[in-house]
């Protein structure tokens, strides 16, 4: 095959091709395209890994995989299908995750190149962090509908993955979701929430009762009767709704009748939450209207049966059916495994309906409008629509990038943006003007990662700095923390060692105002110092986040006004510098590539990582934290923070005038130290350093 590129590649190209070795992280979309691409053009050592196995939603572009092939592993079967079109090419498959520690530095250093075709955050952070340990360069891919991204991360040359921070996720406040909805994606989460308390893993933040926490619903009329029966986090301490509706055997009319009529009224009797808004109707089980306001019967029975608008008669039946059929699976599985739960998926029937007429009747009592079972599909399982087209223009731009870098012309290797629309250049595919220069205060690609957590030390445990901050909120997989300068191991990898810290707070075990912990993570080859701030934590009623990752206490400070250009959306949470832009130029730095070799030795776990979630207090997350193909940054103040710090370079002057207002406060959010120099892009290696 690589004979058929005689005459189209340089002969130092196609020498390249064939001596060079790839990796390829996902089977899906992009992945089966590439591998199909790299085949055709005379690549001939490839790996694939994909974790999965193939589902037949995958066969409408996942061209590689057939009827046939449902269930069976998708790097196998691609493997399979790509060597019909090339028998003489060696492709070694791996049916696993990539974050698993069977794949370590030495796996890494093995590839000339690693290509990303993945969906998730956690897993492009893992391999991001590896390909820099390893300093082997990576071609990071997404899609997301029409649009899509290519951008080469190289250590020392290009930004990382993590260079700059993503678009957060989307939430609501607690009080919203539970007691005062405006939009439909508000009913939507709660009848999320509602299958998780009646069906699936009990979350408490996931309550869907009223809050009587709410401060707009201070002093109100029946408060006195609410607050004898709630508790200091405005959950009402009655029976748990789990509980409630095994004690009435999950009856559909009585639990109706508590969600969409008593709770409602309890609603309603916070008085304060209606004085500029619409109450809510109560709705009463034995008359449910057979009609959708704005909708004839012609409209609501015409199109697909998903695409067909619910009466509430019928959200009331489907509910039924539904509480009915999720009840007796709840029963069946917990007869084989005891305490065991149901997962909410969108594709099980019974999940989807319940979720779909759930949303419905609530958004019908607060007078939202009404949405298909299609719509709120889409939108309870955040789907954007996954386009072939799009994934195999994306997959051709990261081969053409893969040439580059096998020509040595990694500075070619500048980011690229396929948008919806042609621009004024009639162009789909907008590059970049140069590849963007890593962000020298990177907590995973600086010389040296420093960041400062700014927590309450008395009430923060080991525990939540583990799990909240170190894997949740700086992605690590399997943090070891030790107090600099005092040699305390206060957090462990290893299993066994370090639990009886969990629920001591951080000032328990010796972390003040001040203190300085050295965080190594074995598994990615990654180390940063963390220095502690403290911070009382907020009071329930504060919406603002329990912890701030920030870089010094200034950073704490209100912000004063900063001017900074009017830029458009980006993807993948940069702000985007295309060609196109006339009215703002980048001064490019020149940073020296860091020597820096993480080459200490890998501390071997024997069980794959598993990603953790979240803890949030009280914000609600609507977004899947596993599609993050394309991140678009849709609101304008967020654009301005990733420009504060990732584009230090840009010059004043040629910036239009603009006042840069305060952010509103993130769960957790990282600014990077403004008074840092530069200059520490080229400084000597980052330490490793062993915790213990
Ligand atoms: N940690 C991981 N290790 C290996 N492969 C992974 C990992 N995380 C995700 N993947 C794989 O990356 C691929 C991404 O492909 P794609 O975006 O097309 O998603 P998909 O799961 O095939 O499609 P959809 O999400 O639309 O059903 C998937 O095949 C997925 O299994
Ligand atoms: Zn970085």
């Amino acid at each position: 095959m690589a004979a058929s590129i005689s005459g189209v590649f340089s002969e130092s190209l196609q020498n390249a091709i064939l001596q060079c070795k790839v990796l390829i992280v996902g089977a899906g979309g992009i992945g089966c395209e590439i591998l199909k691409n790299l085949v055709m053009t005379g690549f001939n050592d490839i790996e694939i890994i994909d974790l999965d196995t193939i589902d037949v939603s995958n066969l409408n572009r996942q061209f590689l995989f057939h009827k046939q092939h449902v269930g069976k592993s998708k790097a196998a079967v691609a493997k399979e299908t790509a060597l019909t079109f090339n028998p003489d090419v060696k492709i070694v498959h791996y049916h696993d995750s990539i974050t698993s520690s069977d794949y370590g530095l030495s796996f890494f250093k093995k590839f000339t190149l690693v290509m990303n075709a993945l969906d998730n955050r956690a897993a492009r952070n893992h391999v991001n962090r590896m390909c820099l340990a390893a300093d082997v360069p990576l071609i990071e891919s997404g899609t997301a509908g029409y649009e899509g991204q290519v951008e080469l991360i190289k250590k020392g040359l290009s930004q990382c993955y993590e260079c700059t921070p993503k678009a957060a996720q989307k939430t609501f406040p607690g009080c919203t979701i539970r007691n005062t909805p405006s939009e439909p994606i508000h009913c939507i989460v709660w009848a999320k929430h509602l299958f998780n308390q009646l069906f699936g893993e009990d979350d408490p933040d996931q309550d869907v009762s009223p809050d009587t926490a709410d401060p707009e619903a201070a002093d109100t009329a029946a408060e006195g009767a609410l607050q004898n029966e709630s508790n200091d986090k405005g959950n009402v301490d009655r029976v748990s709704t789990r509980g409630w509706a095994e004690n009435c055997d999950y009856d559909a009319e009585k639990l109706f009748t508590k969600l969409f009529h008593d709770d409602i009224k309890y609603l309603l009797s916070m008085d304060n939450l209606w004085k500029k808004r619409r109450p809510p109707t109560p709705l009463d089980w034995s008359y449910l209207p057979d009609g959708v306001a704005g909708c004839s019967k012609d409209t609501m029975e015409s199109g697909l049966k998903d695409q067909q608008q619910w009466s509430i008669a019928k959200c009331g039946s489907v509910f039924k059916e539904a509480v009915a059929n999720l009840s007796k699976a709840l029963k069946t599985c917990q007869e084989t495994s005891p305490g065991d739960h149901l997962v909410w998926d969108k594709d099980d029937q019974n999940a989807m309906d319940f979720v779909a007429a759930c949303a419905n009747i609530r958004a019908h009592i607060f007078g939202i409008p009404q949405k298909t079972r299609f719509d709120i599909k889409s939108m309870a399982g955040n789907i954007i629509p996954a386009i072939a087209t799009t994934n195999a223009i994306i997959a051709g731009v990261v081969v053409l990038h893969a040439f580059r870098i096998l020509e040595h012309n990694l500075k070619a290797c500048r980011s690229v943006y396929l948008r919806l629309k042609m621009n004024h250049r009639n162009q789909l595919l907008v590059p970049e003007k140069f590849v963007n220069p890593p962000n020298p205060k990177c907590y995973v690609c600086a010389p040296t990662p420093q960041a400062v957590l700014a927590a309450d030390t008395t009430k923060m445990t080991i525990k939540e700095l583990d799990e909240t901050v170190l894997k949740a909120r700086l992605n690590m997989i399997a943090p070891d923390v030790m107090i600099d300068g005092k040699g305390i191991v206060v957090i462990s990898s290893e299993e066994g060692e370090t639990e009886g810290n969990n629920e001591k707070t951080l000032e328990q075990v010796g972390i003040r105002d001040g203190t300085v912990l050295k965080v190594d993570d074995f598994h990615q080859n990654y180390s940063l110092t963390v220095t502690v701030l403290q911070r009382e934590q907020p009071s329930v009623k504060d919406e603002s986040p329990d912890f701030l990752i920030v870089a010094d206490d200034e950073d704490l400070k209100p912000k004063e006004d900063i001017t900074i250009s009017e830029k458009p959306s980006t993807s993948n949470g940069k702000v985007e510098k295309v060609e196109d832009d006339d009215d703002i130029d980048i001064v490019e730095t020149e940073i020296s590539p860091s020597t820096s070799e993480a080459d200490v030795p890998k501390k071997r776990k024997t069980e794959s990582p598993t990603n953790n979630t979240i803890n949030k207090k009280r914000k609600v997350e609507t977004n899947n934290q596993h599609d993050d193909d394309v991140c678009i940054i849709e609101d304008d103040r967020e654009v301005e923070k990733v420009a504060l710090s990732v584009l230090p370079a840009i010059e004043e002057k040629i910036l239009t005038p603009r006042k840069y207002k305060s952010l509103p406060d993130d769960d957790c959010s990282i600014v990077y130290d403004g008074n840092e120099d530069q200059s520490t892009a080229s400084s000597p290696k980052r330490s490793k350093q062993l915790a213990k």
